[in-house]
């Protein structure tokens, strides 16, 4: 497979579209990004990255930063988290307080903000320090030792979290925290903040399409876990547009309101697409557009 070549052709169909979406401004440090930026990457599963436009670009991971978290709980050998978070779609959108109340604070998946925040709750006390350890994990999955935080962006959010405050507070009143609220947002915040570029992303996601082992063999994961986080970035990681998603595109996929999107192949490659203008649902538009091509140019879905 010519991949530079499908890349090229991918970025052509998508980039025009990058003005029909809007970047995001609840996080008012998000807003600096301009809506022209398109960037995408595919790492096989050997470890070889091929890439186009502003594919060496970091940007704000947000949502992305998701199934990193899960990940590394399961990683941590804990299956426990099932038991504070389900794996159903939500229906709803990725903050929405609805469901907590007459779902007893147990999150529907762990790709809705109320999901993550039980994620790194339990990252949080899995090691005394969840986001440095998210930030070494992708640091090391990556190769990139250079990945940081961004410390206006986590200061925005914190600065405009009330709702993940409220999100976090509803959820410990039924005792499905472990930590104090106050330092369960605060992890999340930075986790959510982390800069990679499309390049980084797509590495550090080819555990998932090796079935969970890193690309010098190591086990990372067991097959088990890679697959169960796969299916569930299937069916939630677009939150309410998860089933569109998978109609259009066909493969496990992550989005964040930062405009990226991660998206496996399993058994083949992982790919990264990055442009900050979403749709209603919080989902990058020209990014979508971009995995809709490279699916139906490649045949590779997983149906
Ligand atoms: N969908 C997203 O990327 C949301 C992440 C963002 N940090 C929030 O909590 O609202």
């Amino acid at each position: 497979m010519d991949y530079q070549g499908v890349l090229e052709e991918v970025a052509a169909h998508a980039k025009p579209l990058v003005r029909q979406g809007k970047v995001a401004d609840y996080i008012p440090a998000l807003e600096r990004v301009s809506p022209d930026r398109f960037g995408i990457a595919l790492a096989d599963i050997n470890g070889d990255v091929y890439g186009v436009g502003d594919w060496e670009v970091p940007f704000s991971v947000q949502s992305v930063s998701k199934a990193f978290s899960l990940a590394l709980v399961l990683a941590e050998g804990d299956q426990s988290i099932w038991e504070r978070v389900g794996r159903e779609p939500s229906g709803t959108p990725f903050n929405s307080l609805v469901q907590l109340e007459w779902e007893h604070g147990i999150p529907r998946n762990p790709f809705i903000n109320a999901g993550a925040l039980v994620v790194t709750d339990r990252l949080q006390t899995l090691t005394g320090d969840a986001s440095t350890a998210m930030l070494d994990f992708l640091r090391e999955e990556s190769g990139n030792p250079d990945i940081g935080f961004d410390r206006a962006v986590a200061g925005s959010e914190a600065d405009h979290g009330d709702r993940n405050a409220a999100l976090a507070h509803f959820m410990a009143s039924f005792g499905n925290l472990e930590n104090p609220v106050p330092s369960v947002i605060e992890h999340y915040f930075w986790q959510c903040s982390i800069e990679m570029s499309c390049r980084d992303l797509a590495t550090a996601g080819g555990f998932l399409a090796r079935h969970g082992l890193r690309a010098d063999g190591s086990r990372l994961l067991a097959a088990r876990d890679a697959k169960r986080i796969n299916a569930v970035m299937l069916t939630c990681g677009t939150y309410d547009a998860a089933g569109e998603f998978a109609y259009r595109v066909g493969l496990p996929a992550k989005s964040g309101v930062g405009g990226g999107i991660v998206a496996i192949v399993p058994g083949r490659c992982t790919l990264c697409v990055w442009s900050p203008g979403l749709d209603a649902r919080g989902n990058s538009v020209a990014g979508a557009a971009a995995l809709d091509h490279f699916t139906t140019l490649t045949g590779w879905s997983v149906f």
